[in-house]
């Protein structure tokens, strides 16, 4: 009787493993929505609406190392998010699923500041509830296909992060704050909650406390409260103090190199076992490890390494 549950258990997280594997896979195509019309939502018809309020860009550049630079342009409005940029995200996010030859990606704005949210003339323009969930869910969407991305990202805050800024930094592995940078969850000055995923990812990365504090009052998180609570996984060096260090996106990419260092396979291998742990069940997380090991084991670089005879003094 318990091993047929047993049994019956591990073929169902077997089959929600490959369905999870399947969206790990990078490839050409499009991928799923998060939500479907079931959600009364239409991705094409949003990327329309959303395209009625343009300004700014997000502009990708891929460089050969490996490591993309994913830039929020709008500094007019201090990188705040317009409709169009809503659009360019989702398109930037898509090219970077089929980058097959992608390690990392650090997410920066433009200008010494990080993103100030959703641009706030279109929340007033599209402030009846069911576009603004439209809005919310194809931002989601794009939020969440970046963290799953098998590149290791960090967003490298410089100047302000807020609101739906403060949101897309969650999106990202790792975050870097700038000196004198600030993140800041700022939705309830204005009568809102996160809606880009924003609350869920903060909650997982500095735990239901510290994201109740955060929210709940609005905290501005400079660098040393952001490495207390765990939400800056590090802090660049200020202009002038090490001029060696370079500039803050050289910084970001020197910090971001320990973990991009190796075969692009084996670095995003590492990414697909870290994002199973920590999305799936754990049945379905050793049956997706399982599934990742298997394309790593007997592979060019682990024959290499065995050829070589490392040693890990
Ligand atoms: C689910 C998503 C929820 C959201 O993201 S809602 C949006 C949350 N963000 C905000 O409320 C930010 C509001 N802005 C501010 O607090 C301040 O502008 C900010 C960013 C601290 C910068 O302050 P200052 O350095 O004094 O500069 P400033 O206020 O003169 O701003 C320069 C220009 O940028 C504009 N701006 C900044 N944030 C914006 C935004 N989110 N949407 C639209 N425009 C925005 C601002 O209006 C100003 O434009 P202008 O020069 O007056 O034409």
């Amino acid at each position: 009787m318990v091993l047929c549950a047993l049994n019956r258990q591990l073929l169902r997280s077997s089959s929600s493993c490959c369905v999870f594997m399947a969206r790990l896979q990078t490839s050409s195509r499009r991928r799923r929505c998060l939500y479907s019309s079931t959600h009364g939502f239409n991705q094409e018809e949003t990327r329309q609406k959303l395209r009625a309020f343009p300004g700014g860009s997000v502009d990708l550049l891929k460089q050969d190392s490996g490591v993309a630079v994913l830039t929020i342009n709008n500094p007019a409005r201090m990188n705040a998010f317009s409709g169009s940029m809503m659009v360019d995200l989702e398109e930037k996010v898509s090219q970077l699923e089929s980058w097959t030859e992608g390690k990392g990606l650090v997410v920066r704005g433009a200008a010494e500041t990080f993103c100030s949210g959703s641009d706030l003339n279109a929340v007033r323009a599209i402030s009846s509830p069911q576009d603004g969930m439209k809005m919310c869910m194809f931002m989601q969407d794009a939020l969440t296909r970046l963290l799953r991305l098998p590149l290791v990202s960090v967003a490298l805050v410089e100047g302000r992060a807020l609101g739906g800024g403060a949101e897309l930094t969650t999106a990202c592995n790792f975050r870097l704050m700038a000196p004198g940078s600030v993140i800041q969850f700022v939705h309830k000055h204005i009568g809102l909650v996160p809606g880009w995923g924003g609350a869920a990812r903060l909650v997982r990365i500095v735990g239901s406390q510290n994201a109740l504090k955060l929210l709940g009052g609005a905290v501005k998180v400079d660098p040393e409260r952001g490495l207390y609570v765990g939400l800056a996984d590090g802090v660049l060096e200020a202009d002038g103090d090490a001029p060696s260090a370079g500039t803050p996106l050289q910084q970001a990419e020197d910090w971001l190199r320990r973990y991009t260092e190796g075969p692009v396979p084996v670095i995003q291998a590492v990414k697909k076992v870290v994002l199973a742990g920590r999305e799936l069940p754990l049945l379905e997380a050793l049956q997706t490890e399982k599934e990742v090991f298997g394309t790593v084991w007997g592979a060019p670089a682990n024959l290499r390494a065995l050829a070589s005879k490392s040693k890990h003094k």
